[in-house]
């Protein structure tokens, strides 16, 4: 049983997030998905949604097996509850794999990080950045 792990905001969600989930859930036979809270997203704008309904709609999908909200103070309580054989970063995502490797291994957990490609737009209109849908619906609606 190969335990992966990924992880996100998740704020409107959109056909990259999708992909991504669809090839971390590939990478193993069992997907968690680790929700971020509200107060850890800083490096971008704050999600529309709640910690909740972001969660809730991600465990929702397909290829997700489980979402949960992450910690509060540090990333790596649940991944010591969850266990993973696999972490799989997001193509765009911040982290550093190696730090996130170091990180592991000072905890002694004995799990691989691994990047996932991103997807690009199929078709002309098709939207895949919760950011560039709020500007969207911004230009559009209000
Ligand atoms: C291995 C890993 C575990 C994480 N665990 C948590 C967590 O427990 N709580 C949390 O708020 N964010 C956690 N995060 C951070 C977010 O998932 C995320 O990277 C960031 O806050 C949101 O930005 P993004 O959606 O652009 O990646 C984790 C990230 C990684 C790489
Ligand atoms: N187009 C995409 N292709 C593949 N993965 C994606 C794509 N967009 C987002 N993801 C992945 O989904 C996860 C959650 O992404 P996130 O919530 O930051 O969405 P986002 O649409 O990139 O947000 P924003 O537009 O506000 O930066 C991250 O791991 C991210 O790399």
């Amino acid at each position: 049983m190969t335990t992966v792990v990924a992880q996100g905001t998740f704020d409107i969600l959109h056909p990259g997030h999708l992909q991504y989930l669809e090839e971390a859930a590939a990478m193993g036979d069992e997907l968690h998905v680790i929700i971020a809270r509200r107060e850890n997203v800083s490096h971008k704008r704050t999600p529309v949604l709640a910690d909740r309904q972001r969660r809730d709609m991600v465990g929702a999908l397909d290829p997700v097996d489980s979402a949960v909200l992450g910690d509060r103070e540090d990333i790596f309580v649940p991944i010591e509850r969850i266990d993973p054989d696999v972490i799989v970063l997001g193509h765009d995502q911040h982290h550093d794999e190696h730090a996130i490797e170091g990180a592991l291994d000072e905890r002694g957990i004995d799990c691989s990080v691994e990047r996932a490609a991103g997807r690009t737009p199929s078709y002309d209109d098709e939207l895949l950045s919760t950011g560039r849908i709020v500007d969207r619906i911004c230009e559009q609606r209000c």
